[in-house]
């Protein structure tokens, strides 16, 4: 079970979203299904080995992508991966660019997101046993820098920060909802990284999302509409660059020795309000691999 307490190796997580669906350079794998009370996750979860260090892939849609963005059971993914013992996430995603500076093949270190999702399931908590997390910060500031500077070392054109809108989808926007988040200063558009990202800081997972620029959505005077084909074109090229990008990003990983500096791995420290008296003990049954670390104590 997800041990992220300070001395414990980590166990690095990717979420590959559309195009990345393997990766490359791994040794000792074997596709393993984990049981979750939360349900199926999107597929078997891939264990290896990169080098030194333990890494387990999971392609977010399913190999052969047939999950969409609505019907991805987030609890059950995330929930496996800390099942796993998953202790930092970096989630690899296809996005449309809201910024002309931005073009296809640009890569965004996201460090904040909005989140317009309304049919998904956001929580691991709820009745029985209530807890609120911080979602100032979304994602990990420690995870962000080694993908930067491995973008840097790779030569990959990248932007560090950004604002990631989440979509429900499936559908793209119309040219009015475009507008709407460009208004709001939006970097660049999805339709999976909410509720991914509070799942993961509610299970004490780091995580940082590497956004990787296809198409420019349907604002753009010169891009009257997005296609998946278009998107396809882009994203091959796309995706054997974060393949490079995650094997030059894991071995920076490799050296924590302490839990994480930003505090992902505490999060839950002040944020359960059910009294103890008063918790449900379904719910708790729910939660041993999430919340495990202060149910326990
Ligand atoms: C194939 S384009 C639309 C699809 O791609 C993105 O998914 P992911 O974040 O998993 O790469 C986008 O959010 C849509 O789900
Ligand atoms: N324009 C776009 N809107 C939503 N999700 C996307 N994924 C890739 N491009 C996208």
């Amino acid at each position: 079970m997800g041990n992220s307490e300070p001395g414990t190796p980590p166990v690095i997580g990717i979420i590959g979203g559309s195009g990345v669906y393997d990766i490359d350079g791994l040794t000792d794998t074997e596709w393993r299904t984990i049981d979750s009370p939360f349900g199926a996750s999107s597929d078997a979860l891939l264990f290896g080995r990169l080098g030194g260090q333990q890494l387990v892939f999971l392609p977010r849609h399913g190999r052969g992508h047939v999950q969409s963005p609505t019907t991805i059971n987030y609890r059950a993914n995330i929930d496996a991966l800390k099942r796993a013992g998953v202790t930092e996430v970096i989630s690899v995603s296809a996005v449309g660019s809201l910024k002309e500076e931005l073009p296809p093949g640009s890569f965004v270190i996201v460090d904040q997101f909005i989140d317009r999702t309304f049919a998904r399931e956001k929580s691991f908590f709820g009745d029985g046993l209530v807890a609120h997390v911080s979602m100032a910060h979304p994602t990990c500031r420690r995870l962000g820098r080694a993908l930067a500077e491995a973008c840097s070392a790779l030569d990959i054109p990248h932007r560090v920060g950004g604002t990631y809108l989440t979509m429900e989808g499936p559908q793209f926007s119309t040219k009015a909802e475009s507008a709407l988040y460009r208004s709001w200063g939006c970097d660049v558009i999805g339709m999976t990284n909410m509720p991914e990202a509070k799942l993961a800081r509610e299970a004490e997972l780091c995580y940082a999302t590497v956004a990787m620029v296809t198409d420019f959505d349907c604002w753009h005077p010169d891009h009257d509409h997005v296609t998946v084909e278009q998107i396809v074109k882009v994203l091959l090229d796309n995706a054997e660059r974060a393949r490079t990008l995650v094997t030059r990003t894991v071995p920076a990983l490799a050296g924590r020795h302490t839990s994480c500096e930003a505090g992902c791995h505490r999060a839950l420290d002040a944020a359960l309000i059910t009294a103890p008296e008063k918790r449900d003990p379904a719910r708790l049954a729910l939660l041993d691999a999430v919340a495990g670390r202060v149910l326990e104590s």
